[in-house]
This record gives C-alpha cells, sequence and structure tokens, in this order.
C-alpha cells in the first residue's frame, strides 16, 4: 500500500482530485467508484473547481457509488442520491444516465445487488475507486465481520455507524437501520483505489488498518489484499503509526 502523508484535509483533497483527474486524462472514458461521507466532499470542490477553470470533461466518465441507504426516497436531502448531486453531479458535464448509485428503494433488493454488480462488470469494471474509512474500519458500508467475499449486498447499519451518521439528519431515530453496499470483493476488483482518511477519529481505524491482522473484523484491511492502493492520510489519521512508518505496510 501506497501510503502519502498530508498535512491536512485540504490537503488530502487536493492530492486525491489530482489522482482522479490524471485517471481521467489517461482515459476520458474512465469508470470511477464514488464514495459519501464527509471526507470525500472536499476532493469533489477540487473537482468542481477544475471543471469550472480547466474544463475536464466528464462527458464520456462513468460513475459507480459504493453504497445507498434502504428506505429513504432519492430525493430525500439524506440520500446519498441527493448527496451526489449537491456536492459533484450537478456541476459538473457528467450525464445522468451515467452515475450510477444502488437503488435502496428497489423492490426487490436481492435482484438489485445482483443487477448492481452485473452493470458494473458490463461497464468494463470500476478503474478507480475512492473510499473514505469508518471509525470501526468499515469501507462502504461493509461493518465489521462482513466477509471478504461479498458482493453488493444488504447491510444492518451498526449502532456506532448510525451514530456517526446521525449529524446529517434530524435525530438517530431518522437515520436508517439498513443500507445496499457495495461488498467487500466488489470493491477489490476495481483496477486501482484510493482511500481517504482525515482527523484523529480515524488514527485508530489507520493504525489497524497498516499493522492490524487482515481480519473480516476489519472491513478495510482486506485493502492488503490488493496491489494498486493509495492511502492519502493527514498527519491526524496517521497520529497512532508515527515511529512505525519504516515497517511494511504492504501485502
Ligand atoms: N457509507 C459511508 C462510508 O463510505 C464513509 O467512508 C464513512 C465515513 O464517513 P466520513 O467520511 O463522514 O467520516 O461513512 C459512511 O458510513
Amino acid at each position: 500500500m501506497r501510503v502519502i502523508e498530508v498535512d491536512n484535509y485540504d490537503e488530502m483533497s487536493e492530492k486525491a482530485a489530482e489522482l482522479i483527474l490524471e485517471k481521467i486524462k489517461e482515459n476520458k472514458h474512465a469508470n470511477l467508484g464514488l464514495a459519501t461521507g464527509g471526507t470525500p466532499v472536499g476532493t469533489y470542490r477540487c473537482l468542481i473547481k477544475d471543471h469550472t477553470e480547466n474544463k475536464t470533461s466528464y462527458k464520456n466518465v462513468q460513475t459507480f457509488n459504493l453504497d445507498e441507504y434502504i428506505g429513504i426516497d432519492p430525493d430525500n436531502p439524506n440520500s446519498y442520491h441527493s448527496y451526489m448531486k449537491a456536492n459533484l453531479f450537478d456541476h459538473i458535464d457528467i450525464p445522468a444516465a451515467q452515475t450510477h448509485i444502488p437503488n435502496g428503494n428497489a423492490e426487490d433488493l436481492a435482484i438489485e445487488c445482483l443487477r448492481y454488480d452485473k452493470m458494473i462488470e458490463e461497464k468494463g469494471g470500476i478503474d478507480l475507486q475512492l473510499l473514505g474509512i469508518g471509525t470501526n474500519g468499515h469501507i462502504g458500508f461493509n461493518e465489521p465481520g462482513t466477509p471478504f467475499a461479498s458482493h453488493t449486498h444488504v447491510v444492518e447499519l451498526a449502532q456506532s455507524t448510525r451514530e456517526a451518521n446521525a449529524r446529517y439528519f434530524n435525530s438517530l431515530d431518522e437515520v436508517p437501520t439498513h443500507a445496499l453496499t457495495m461488498g467487500i470483493s466488489s470493491i477489490l476488483a476495481s483496477k486501482g483505489i484510493v482511500l481517504l482518511a482525515s482527523g484523529e477519529m480515524k488514527a485508530d481505524a489507520i493504525y489497524e488498518l497498516l499493522y492490524g491482522k487482515i481480519d473480516e473484523e476489519m472491513p478495510a484491511s482486506a485493502l492488503r489484499k490488493h496491489s494498486n492502493v493509495t492511502l492519502i492520510a493527514d498527519k491526524d489519521a496517521l497520529k497512532k503509526v508515527k515511529g512505525q512508518r519504516s515497517v511494511a505496510c504492504g501485502q
């Protein structure tokens, strides 16, 4: 795993946007895997700024989001559909039909999961997957204990995840209990992965990711099985690994 240490959130966001833009320059038909949460908002802001100033085009890009809540309307301001529109899609030239997000309101969720994986595969797979990390090490909505072999599936959210995400809702009761998420195996199928982490809150998870066991109880540790992962983390997120950086943290 390549580790890029940056000073703060803004530098992390700029670096991540740079890697995404490099990918689009290399291949204007790039398939991008996108994430939600607070962490990638700055990256999306940098992409929007670049689009405005340098006119990088997304006309041929396809995007695939990691996850979506079950049981809230796509128009609900807290859905990941709304998040993606507000934070990125409404500000760049990507055609709506090329933005893909699991449908948490599908009549048959099992069929929706199969459809989503099949669609990603049929479109050639993901070239670059952007990821955040939960304080308990979750990626997407893959909570501790999720099999590494999992594909897109329905999950029951951990109480700690619901509490962490309650800041976006009026109350904890409003936070959905379930979600659809790409599985660990779907994530590992990406050709390249960029994981972002900022702030002290993520320091334990980053320590475990780099130095803990590769274990299903720590979902992000599966990333150590992938040969092309870049972690961009700020000083606060890397706080616990200081002095240990010479230890190999690869596969
Ligand atoms: N499903 C998302 C994850 O994709 C995200 O990585 C995580 C961390 O969120 P934040 O970036 O706000 O810390 O939260 C949510 O649960």
